[in-house]
């Protein structure tokens, strides 16, 4: 579990970027952080993942403060996955890239071998073990550092515009890969995203901010098919719940009806 308590933040300039920032996310929920550009949501996942730290108020994991921690202190708990892949690369193979969080951790030989063979199986990345990760494409680069994320095991998981560079089959490939981690084994998702076609789908629970303040959370349903136009937040409604509403009919319609298309093999 994660709180933010009356979280108050600014970078070194000391422009102030998140205002009373309140929320909890329990464990196992599906959350995506939404807003703007520059309204602070990478800003928000940094100190849940203790990169940075509160200027006042409170980040609790687990019901503990995290003012001391380092990232390394909570990297059994939460993985992180930042916005830029090339940030994260820190190996010369992509297998040592994945193996290289469970060798911090002084994992045993045959249970790094496990979970890297696991992790880039389940990102599409069997078979590059051996390349430079550099020289990958940004939709793998990407793709690896959520299988690296994903070899440490960890309860939750905060991924920051993954789907970005993916092809429309890599990005539902890797969206069944995390719904199905949170529903089967309870993995905690925080999605960080400006796709509001996959929060519609995926996301049981939706965070907005703008301008450094918390001003949503709901479900996405309650988020696109509610009275609040979601523009004046700088966010577009998926095409679900436009075209429900643009027919007048249920956006549980739409959906069905949208995923039929879709089985028949059609682009939407
Ligand atoms: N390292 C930094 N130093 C100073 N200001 C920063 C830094 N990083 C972000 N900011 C500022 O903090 C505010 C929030 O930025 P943040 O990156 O958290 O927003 P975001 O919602 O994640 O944006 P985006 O969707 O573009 O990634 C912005 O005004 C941004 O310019």
């Amino acid at each position: 579990m994660i709180e933010a308590k009356e979280i108050n933040f600014a970078y070194r300039r000391g422009i102030p970027v998140l205002f009373d920032i309140n929320c909890k996310i329990e464990d196992g929920e599906f959350v995506a952080l939404l807003g703007h550009n520059g309204s602070g949501k990478t800003t928000l996942s940094r100190l849940f993942m203790a990169l940075d730290h509160p200027r006042s108020g409170q980040i609790l994991v687990d019901g503990e403060d995290i003012i001391n921690y380092e990232p390394a202190d909570l990297a059994d708990k939460v993985g992180y996955v930042f916005q830029n892949p090339d940030l994260q690369i820190l190996a010369d193979t992509v297998y040592e890239e994945v193996a290289y969080g469970p060798r911090v951790k002084k994992l045993p030989e045959e249970n790094i071998k496990t979970n890297v063979k696991a992790a880039l199986q389940a990102m599409g990345l069997k078979g590059l073990e051996a390349k430079y990760p550099r020289i990958l494409s940004f939709g793998q680069k990407r793709r690896l550092g959520v299988a690296a994320a994903l070899a440490l095991n960890p309860r939750m998981l905060i991924l920051d515009e993954i789907t970005n560079g993916q092809d429309a089959a890599e990005q539902a490939a890797m969206m069944e890969y995390l719904k199905a981690l949170n529903e089967e084994k309870g993995t905690t998702i925080i999605l960080i995203t400006h796709d509001m076609n996959v929060v519609r789908k995926y996301a049981r629970r939706a965070i907005v901010l703008t301008d450094g303040r918390l001003v949503f959370s709901g479900t996405p349903e309650e988020l696109f098919e509610g009275d609040q136009p979601v523009e004046r937040w700088g966010l577009r409604r998926p095409v679900v719940s436009e075209l429900a509403s643009r027919l007048g009919v249920s956006a549980a319609s739409c959906e069905e009806f949208c995923e039929e298309v879709r089985k028949g093999g059609a682009a939407l």
